[in-house]
């Protein structure tokens, strides 16, 4: 049975319901499974008779061992992918000679988020239900997560859920699909600051055990290993429709908190043969510029188009320095102290020379350029941050034969203006949005300041209402 250990060797060791409930490791750290479930090149194969809800219970059930009953799970990952628009849940088109879209954003909400969050909801239900307890969730998004988290959590009676985007930093569309979910157990909070700031104040609010023990504080960012697994299946499933395990595939990312391409990086380690994988940022570029020059350091966050991956401090990068440093939990508070203390820090490029991550950035205007050739050349119109996967991974593939698939994170008409601006069209939302621009909207702005923020959720979260 896989456990669970935090990347600064301090927590406790868990099992997988109690990772998914607990968020945040007590030390600080991330929870990563102890070791990496194994498969063979045959079982890999056997994916390709699989649909992707079965395969989704196929790989995924090693990392839940007997937290959960084969059958409910296999139950769960049904349920949760049949609320995809496509039959295929995450289907591939091709843009050219071996260059694919991996398109992500089928799902309730229209982006990468719901693949794991649909079932994050079901696994909330089931832990939660089968020990009569509550959470209160507290998450930060720049845009997709919030929305897709929301759509999981509404109206569920065991969770209230919290989250924080920074106002006027999120497209109108993510907002309005956030704000528009009036169900009681929904508090959208816009906080005058940046992602970075958001996400700060929810590992702050982990941090402070008193509050996350006082309000049973659960997370729905890529904290949660729950996400991160989730995300794992889609680089198997399309690797393998591509011809692995007997052909290598690389991937391009666009990339932000670094959960997505983590969990690329996770499928490598389970045994898919990755040739490649590509991180690709906007300018916010602390990734790209750390797999370039071994120096991880901060500045500040700048709004762009690609408004999701505007991060400057990647959560989920403390998981792969963990494997870096050898699975060392001193080495990695140590550069996480540093981080706070001096801004950043650098790791010896010795180290990365030999991984499969290689990295570059995407100015606006190449992003829109990517938008626009794109229509034109292959006749798919794409979002501004799948645009910066394609930018990216143009520049950064090697020359293998290895296909190259982009990961298509987000639908186009969640960022209208930016699509418009670049090609002159409008991208029309499916039928269940079509309404939202008229839907009523409930949240409330807040400063910048923790223990506002703070105040404001205790004294709304029913959790403490019933002592
Ligand atoms: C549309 C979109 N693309 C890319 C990303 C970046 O993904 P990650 O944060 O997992 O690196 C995000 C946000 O997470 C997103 O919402
Ligand atoms: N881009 C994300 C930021 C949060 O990332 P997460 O994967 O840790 O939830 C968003 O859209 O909110």
């Amino acid at each position: 049975m896989v456990r669970y250990i935090s990347t600064r060797g301090e927590a406790p060791v868990l099992s997988f319901d109690e990772v998914v409930l607990t968020g945040l490791a007590r030390d600080g750290g991330l929870y990563v499974p102890e070791t990496w479930p194994q498969f063979s090149q045959d079982e890999i194969r056997s994916l390709a008779s699989m649909n992707y809800a079965d395969a989704a219970a196929f790989l995924l059930y090693p990392f839940i061992g007997d937290a959960i009953s084969k059958s409910d799970f296999t139950a769960m990952t049904t349920k949760a992918y049949a609320s995809f628009s496509h039959q295929a849940v995450v289907p591939l088109s091709q843009l050219g000679p071996n260059e694919f879209l991996m398109e992500l954003y089928h799902g309730p909400t229209l982006a990468f988020k719901d693949v794991a969050l649909q079932l994050l909801g079901l696994l909330y239900d089931h832990l939660l239900g089968s020990r009569g307890k509550r959470v209160t969730i507290v998450g930060a998004t720049s845009g997709d997560t919030g929305s897709a988290a929301i759509d999981a959590c509404r109206g569920r009676d065991a969770v209230d859920i919290f989250i924080l985007h920074p106002a006027g930093r999120v497209s109108e569309v993510q907002r309005r699909q956030m704000t528009t979910v009036l169900d009681s157990n929904v508090h959208n909070i816009a906080v005058e600051g940046d992602f970075d700031d958001c996400q700060a104040m929810v590992k702050a609010m982990f941090n402070d055990l008193a509050f996350r023990d006082e309000l049973a504080v659960s997370a729905v960012n890529s904290i949660n290993w729950a996400r991160v697994m989730a995300q794992i299946v889609y680089y198997f499933t399309v690797g393998v429709s591509l011809g692995s395990p007997d052909r290598a595939v690389s991937f391009s990312v666009p990339s932000g908190n670094f959960g997505d391409v983590y969990a690329g990086y996770a499928a490598s380690k389970m045994g898919l043969p990755v040739e490649q994988l590509i991180v690709a940022t906007n300018r916010n570029d602390i990734l790209s510029r750390f797999f370039n020059s071994g120096e991880y350091r901060k500045s500040g966050v700048d709004p762009t188009i690609s408004p999701s991956m505007d991060i400057q401090v990647s959560s989920n990068f403390e998981r792969f320095l963990f494997d870096l440093h050898g699975r060392d939990g001193v080495a990695v508070s140590d550069l996480m102290s540093k981080l706070d203390t001096d801004g950043g820090f650098s790791v010896n490029m010795s180290l990365l020379n030999e991984g499969i991550f290689s990295a570059g950035s995407s100015s606006e205007d190449e992003t829109l350029q990517t938008i626009q050739h794109t229509l034109q050349d292959s006749l798919k119109l794409v979002d501004p941050h799948t645009a910066v996967g394609l930018k990216v991974g143009a520049e950064c593939r090697n020359h293998s034969d290895a296909p190259l698939v982009t990961l298509s994170t987000a639908h186009p008409a969640k960022f209208p203006d930016a699509v418009e601006k670049a090609t002159g069209v409008h991208p029309e939302l499916p039928g269940h949005l079509s309404d939202l621009f008229t839907r009523e909207e409930r949240l409330v702005q807040l400063p910048n300041d923790l223990s506002t923020v703070k105040s404001y959720i205790r004294e709304r979260a029913r959790i403490l209402q019933a002592i």
